[in-house]
């Protein structure tokens, strides 16, 4: 559940900051070229944009691909069209690292989101050292005056908050928050269930100028449809993409 992956994350960013400091990450994150625009990537246009999702396992599915060469899956995922691209870092549920972020940096210039679980400002600093352009932050593992802290540091560090709710009280926190990026996670991450019609629940709250984000549950092109017909400027998706040919599959998306 979300507080077991919490800890899990804080566990491993602990045993990181043994041999890389505090001061020596914010360094590293100060050093790097200044991040990507992710707003002006993911704005809303005449068509629907993906994000696309570096992901070998869910705690809720088990494995879902091997994914040997996170750069090459990155690299289709770009030349079909992704608008910016998430990187599991997460070890220990989703199998991912901070190495695969580094790699997928190397390969692509498409806006890239670290996608784990953060709960403290080394973490923060990590994914901008790593090359990302957005951070993730899910309002149900946080406390608000932290998230706001969190939000407040990644922006500061030219970095794009994707702030994650899964219902109407989590939203308006995030709204609290100042954020503009806004995604409606499908998957509760603490029973994992799915529910796909929650993004159209919730659709009429999201403040104007905002950008809309649908994340997870998408099996196919209907889904898509599905997601931007309730008003989705952005879809996250991952098990789809990893799961099929990448490049076949974002294009059937792209044209939604
Ligand atoms: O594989 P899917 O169902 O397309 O989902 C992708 C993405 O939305 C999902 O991985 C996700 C959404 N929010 C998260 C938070 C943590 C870990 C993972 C996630």
């Amino acid at each position: 559940m979300l507080a077991d992956l919490t800890a899990g994350a804080l566990v491993d960013a602990q045993r990181r900051r043994e041999t890389v400091s505090l001061n020596e990450v914010e360094r590293l994150a100060l050093a790097q070229i200044p991040a990507l625009d992710a707003l002006a990537a993911l704005a809303p246009s005449e068509h629907v944009k993906i994000i696309a999702e570096v992901k070998r396992a869910s705690p809720s599915k088990g494995s879902l691909a091997s994914i040997v060469d996170p750069a090459a899956l990155a690299s289709s995922y770009a030349a079909g069209g992704a608008s910016a691209i998430s990187v599991l870092t997460e070890e220990r549920k989703f199998l991912g690292s901070l190495d695969d972020l580094r790699q997928v940096r190397q390969a692509v210039s498409v806006p890239l989101l670290r996608k784990d679980f953060m709960a403290e400002t080394y973490q923060v600093f990590e994914a901008r050292a790593a090359g990302a352009d957005l951070v993730l932050l899910i309002v149900a593992a946080l406390e608000q005056a932290h998230m706001q802290e969190l939000y407040d540091l990644a922006t500061q560090l030219g970095m794009t908050v994707l702030v994650e709710t899964h219902s109407g009280d989590e939203l308006e926190r995030a709204i609290d928050l100042g954020a503009q990026l806004i995604g409606v996670n499908a998957r509760n991450l603490s029973t994992f269930e799915l529910d796909r019609d929650l993004f159209e629940r919730l659709t009429d709250r999201f403040p104007s100028g905002s950008i809309r984000v649908a994340e997870s549950g998408v099996r196919n092109v209907d889904d898509i449809r599905h997601y931007r017909s309730a008003g989705a400027d952005v879809v996250l998706v991952g098990e789809a993409l990893v799961t099929s040919d990448p490049l076949v599959t974002l294009a059937s998306f792209l044209e939604i």
